[in-house]
Formats: C-alpha cells, structure tokens, sequence
C-alpha cells in the first residue's frame, strides 16, 4: 500500500535558547519529505535533540515549523503531539508491563478507544520489529537493545504523521541497526508519513535516509540534501574534524569511513 501524500515538514528561522546559551539561531532551510526517512546528523553538541525537541512543540522557540502547510505553533498541544511524535534517546516506561501490554499502552495513549484493529496493529509492529518471541516478558527483563526496540514499537503504533526518533539505533546490534531502519524506510513509504531521525552512523544515513539535513557545531546548518550531494570528504572534515573516505559508485549510496581524528595537539595535520 502506498500513498500519494505530499505533506512536507518546513522549518525556517528556527533559534533555540536553553539557559542563557542559545542553541538555535535562525535555522533555515530544513525541508523533510513525506514517504522517506530524513536523517539529522552533525556532532555531538551541534543541537540535534533540541531541533527534534523544538519540532514536537517541547523545547520553546522563536521561528516557524510548518508541517503540511499549517504552523504548528497554532494547534494546541494534543492536536499537535497528534501529528508530531519525538522519540528522545532515553525514554522510560514502567518495567513491570510486558512487551506486549508496554507496545499497547502506548496505543491506547494515542487512540483511546483502542479495538480490534489496534490489538493487530500492535501484534504486526511486534513482529515487524522481531520482539514477538519477547511479548509476554517484562520490560525489565530486556537487553538495552531489546528496550530500545520496545521503544520504537512504542512511538510507531501511535502513528503520527511525523516521526522522530532520536538516535534510535544507537543499542543495536549491527542486524538489528540495518533490519530497524529497513522497517521505518517501509513505515515512511507506506503509511506515507515522514519519519526524521537523528543518527551517527554516516553510512547507515546514506544508505536509507532519502534526505540528510547536516548541523556542525553552534546549531549551523552546514548542508541539505541527498546523502550524496552532503556527504563529501572536504565536509567531513570542516563539520567534524576528521579525515574520511566517501566511496560510491552509481548505483549505490555513499560509505563513509572515518580515518583519523584530526586534532591540533599533533598527530594527523590539517
Ligand atoms: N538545559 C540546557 N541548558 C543549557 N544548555 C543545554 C541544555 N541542554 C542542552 N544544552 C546544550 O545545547 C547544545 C545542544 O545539545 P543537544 O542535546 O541538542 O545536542 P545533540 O546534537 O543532540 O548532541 P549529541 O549528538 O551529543 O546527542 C549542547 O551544547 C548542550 O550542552
């Protein structure tokens, strides 16, 4: 199944101050399409959370975020976390649910009148995400990367029209990171929605986000656009200070690999 959906997600003039150090200033440009992952990658500090934050209506900003044409700053707050779900990087849910009964709260958060179809709905997201065999365990019997999975199932059967998960591969197993993302480049296409995720691995990124918005340190925006037009050697090295080879060919997405730390205490020069 697939849709003709041609929401988009605009975010233009964004600042973000948090204490009294700003964050955001001004960020422009961000256009994230529906029916394909869009990935948010920069270093450690450069404001990703709090650009997904401030998107879902958590963080407090000045500018606009227009999500299928409407400013999301004038619905109020249930129609808005609707629309627009933010997986943070750690999120708690009471250890003593199952799997199961943990994946069907989190439904019933977001329809209420949970019934037949939301029960299949949450059986089908189990499996899709190969947590069956674990659906009658307790949350507290789980491995990091198994909760991780819980999480996401959780943030999937509310299905909002957008989609953030933050860093939302980063307990997984190397299976499990590929067979995640695989899953939400499916859930994007067919429900079409836009899914905006913040990730680390470059490769991972290019490889199934259709679009990449780039944030180097001070919350600049430094690039947009697929993952080939971003991703290349001189950027790496400017947004991240390391040396890096960009392999592709043509018909397969950039591979990053990170070669060395550059650093001005010596060791590899600029
Ligand atoms: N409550 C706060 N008060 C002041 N500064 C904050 C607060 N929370 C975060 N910051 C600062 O805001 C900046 C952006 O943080 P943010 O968590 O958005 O970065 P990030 O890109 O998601 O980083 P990471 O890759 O490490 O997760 C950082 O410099 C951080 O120290």
């Amino acid at each position: 199944m697939s849709t003709v959906n041609q929401a988009t997600l605009d975010v233009e003039s964004l600042s973000v101050t948090l204490g009294r150090h700003p964050v955001l200033e001004r960020v422009s440009g961000l256009s994230a399409r529906a029916g394909e992952i869009t990935a948010l990658v920069g270093p450690n500090g450069a404001g990703k959370s709090t650009l997904l934050k401030a998107i879902a209506g958590l963080e407090r900003y000045h500018g606009s975020v227009r999500f299928d044409a409407t400013d999301l700053a004038e619905l109020d707050a249930t129609e808005r976390a609707r629309r627009v779900y933010y997986l943070p990087q750690e999120s708690g849910t009471p250890a003593a649910l199952s799997v199961f009964e943990a994946v069907l709260l989190a439904r019933r958060t977001s329809h209420p009148t949970a019934g037949q179809r939301d029960l299949e709905l949450v059986r089908q997201t189990l499996i899709m995400l190969e947590l069956e065999p674990l659906a009658e365990r307790t949350l507290d019997q789980l491995s990091g990367g198994q909760r991780q999975r819980v999480a996401i199932a959780q943030a999937a059967v509310r299905e909002p029209r957008v989609l953030m998960l933050d860093e939302p591969t980063s307990a997984l197993d190397l299976h499990h990171q590929l067979q995640v993302l695989e899953w939400l480049a499916a859930v994007a296409r067919q429900r079409g929605i836009i899914v905006l995720i913040a990730i680390h691995d470059l490769s991972l990124a290019a490889r199934f986000a259709g679009q990449l918005w780039m944030l180097g340190n001070g919350g600049k925006v430094k690039a947009t656009g697929t993952p080939r037009h971003v991703l290349t050697e001189d950027r790496l090295r400017e947004v991240y200070a390391i040396h890096a080879q960009v392999e592709w060919s043509d018909d397969e997405p950039p591979r990053v690999t990170p070669l060395a730390a550059l650093t001005s205490l010596g060791g590899v020069k600029r």
